[in-house]
């Protein structure tokens, strides 16, 4: 992050005390960003601040260490509070103050959320955290039960200001306001600062300082590079999947609509090979920290999410965003793709679009200040080279560690097969499973449909079925997949999507013949036995079976569902 400022600052000119500065040198942190250049001596004045900088260019640095520089370790209380609005959030900006925090003897941070239990919490607040970082549902509960003090309160600082507003806690942050002790310093930061924050901050703030380090305009980085794929729904996985043959992908994000929808592409990559994982807002709180704490580690190369990973996280390893669904908004947007190229790195955000979506990517352009190119899917020359690469990199690499005994190996056996050393190789090729994808052919993907001839839903040409079992009889989208693979030769790209109710499920699936039905009549899937039948809905009919049930003939009059339910 040199390359900034024209007279760049030092971070020895910020005024910062001996111990951070050193800690600071040995994280390596050379020069101040532009947010901490500004920041930082202003927070130091003890005036309030609204900072609004691009994502992954250090506003962690720039309100931690100003806050540290004002903790007095000596008095075990309270007397900094940062909210956040996820947990992951919490944990990641605490470490972040342990960290600058290094050097601080005695110096304790907490770290306040959800789906952990109260009474460690409770303890570390007794014992006098010196700052606390907070979700707002876990400090409300907090301020209830009265077990966090703000008599020493001299900071509070909001992290993501805007996310909190849009999640609803708004009357939670007015209470925060209110309960702090007036001579507070106060600090709102994010990427994004729609009208709301401002009002907020006029109400409770001391003629903020505003700190803009980007036009309004301009909100994502330049680090960036951004693309389109126009892919049709169904054929997005099949899009991915080429996406990560052709791109040189470290870890990446993928971004979904739905938890449901998280946890279904995650199986199915998984199926298919990859290291992913969902991270969503139902998981367990102990599941969610493992899957950031094993993407990081490299243990997983892909994490299949929702918004809550939108925010803030900060995973150098990110080289790719895939929005493989269209964000809600503009601002998620921003946030969603600056999970990479963070720090001055570069990062490569792609997003899937539909051709019916193609209208709203100027909406995405206008807010990142970037043009979001097209890029052609790529061919089944371009797969099948790179495959043909990865395989050469890895020879390559193999050939480090092959010495005389290898090379003797090689000169035996061609004395004993009697072939040339061309043979030889090819033969031993065809006997290494990577190399089967290489000489399997590569179907060229069909680029989506133009608007008007296609539905672009990914159920489109398919048939409602409804089978019986649902979530409550223990049956899941994979097993059934699986044995709609097994037992009605499916292929899995042919299915569409699936929707588990209580009691039954419904799934699409091409036009399925007789014989295809009673094969898979009373297969078993976790024990429960398949019935599967065609099911349009009337229209104005709700998901719910009616009883009695419409006639038969009206099925085969109608091989067409009325309308597929929105996903949920
Ligand atoms: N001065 C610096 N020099 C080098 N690296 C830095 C510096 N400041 C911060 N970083 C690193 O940059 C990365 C991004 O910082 P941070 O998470 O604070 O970004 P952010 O602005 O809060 O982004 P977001 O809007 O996505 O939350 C972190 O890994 C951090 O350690
Ligand atoms: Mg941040």
């Amino acid at each position: 992050m040199s390359d900034t400022a024209p007279a760049a600052p030092q971070f020895a000119d910020l005024g910062l005390p001996a111990p951070l500065l050193e800690a600071l040198n040995s994280l390596g942190y050379e020069t101040p960003s532009p947010i901490q250049a500004e920041a930082i001596p202003t927070l130091l004045a003890g005036e309030d601040l609204l900072g609004l900088a691009q994502t992954g260019t250090g506003k962690t640095a720039a309100f931690s260490l100003p806050v540290l520089a004002g903790i007095d370790v000596s008095i075990r209380a309270t007397q900094a509070l940062v909210l956040t609005p996820t947990r992951e959030l919490a944990l990641q900006v605490a470490e972040a103050l342990q960290r600058y925090a290094q050097n601080m003897r005695g110096f304790s941070v907490l770290a306040l959320y959800g789906g952990s239990p109260f009474a460690p919490q409770f303890k570390a607040l007794e014992r006098g955290a010196h700052v606390v970082v907070a979700t707002p549902g876990r400090l409300t509960d907090h301020m209830r039960r009265g077990s966090i003090k703000f008599d020493n309160m001299r900071f509070l600082v909001l992290d993501e200001a805007d996310e909190m507003l849009k999640m609803g806690f708004a009357d939670d942050l007015e209470a925060v306001f209110e309960k702090v002790p007036e001579q507070t310093q106060k600090a709102l930061f994010s990427a994004t600062m729609p009208a709301g924050v401002r009002t907020v901050a006029r109400k409770h703030m001391r003629e903020p300082k505003e700190i803009r380090l980007h036009s309004g305009k301009s909100s994502s980085l330049d680090t960036i590079t951004q693309k389109v794929w126009e892919v049709a729904n169904h054929h997005k996985l099949d899009a991915m999947t080429r996406l990560l043959e052709v791109e040189p992908v470290e870890a990446m994000i993928v971004f979904v609509r739905t938890k449901t929808a998280s946890l279904e592409l995650s199986e199915r990559l998984e199926a298919r090979g990859f290291a992913a994982a969902a991270l969503n807002g139902d998981l367990s709180q102990q599941l969610r920290e493992q899957v950031v704490d094993r993407l990081k580690r490299g243990l997983l190369d892909i994490v299949v999410a929702t918004d809550v990973a939108a925010r803030g996280l900060d995973v150098e390893r990110i080289s790719h965003v895939l929005n493989y669904d269209l964000p809600h908004d503009s601002e998620s947007y921003v946030h969603r793709i600056g999970r990479t190229g963070r720090a001055g790195r570069s990062g490569t955000a792609i997003l899937f679009a539909t051709p019916r979506e193609r209208r709203l990517l100027h909406v995405l352009e206008k807010a990142t200040g970037q043009k979001i190119e097209p890029q052609a899917l790529p061919s089944a020359d371009a797969v099948r080279s790179g495959r043909l690469t990865k395989l050469a990199t890895r020879l390559q690499n193999a050939a480090e560690n092959t010495g005389a005994l290898h090379q003797q190996l090689v000169e035996e056996l061609l004395q004993l097969t009697n072939m040339e050393p061309l043979e030889l190789a090819a033969s031993l090729l065809a006997t290494l499973p990577s190399a089967k994808t290489l000489v399997e052919p590569v179907a060229d993907l069909p680029a989506a449909p133009p608007r008007r001839e296609m539905s672009d839903d990914r159920d489109s040409g398919l048939v409602r079925y409804k089978v019986q079992g649902g979530r409550s009889n223990g049956l899941m989208p994979k097993p059934l997949v699986d044995a709609l693979v097994k037992h009605g030769g499916l292929r899995r790209q042919q299915i569409g999507h699936i929707k588990m109710f209580t009691e039954h499920t419904g799934v699409f699936l091409p036009q399925l013949d007789q014989s295809v039905l009673g094969k898979l009549a009373g297969v078993e899937v976790n024990g429960v036995a398949l019935q599967i039948r065609e099911w349009p809905l009337p229209p104005g009919e709700t998901e719910r079976p009616r009883s009695p049930r419409p006639p038969r003939k009206d099925f085969a009059s109608k091989p067409r569902a009325a309308k597929p339910p929105r996903r949920s």
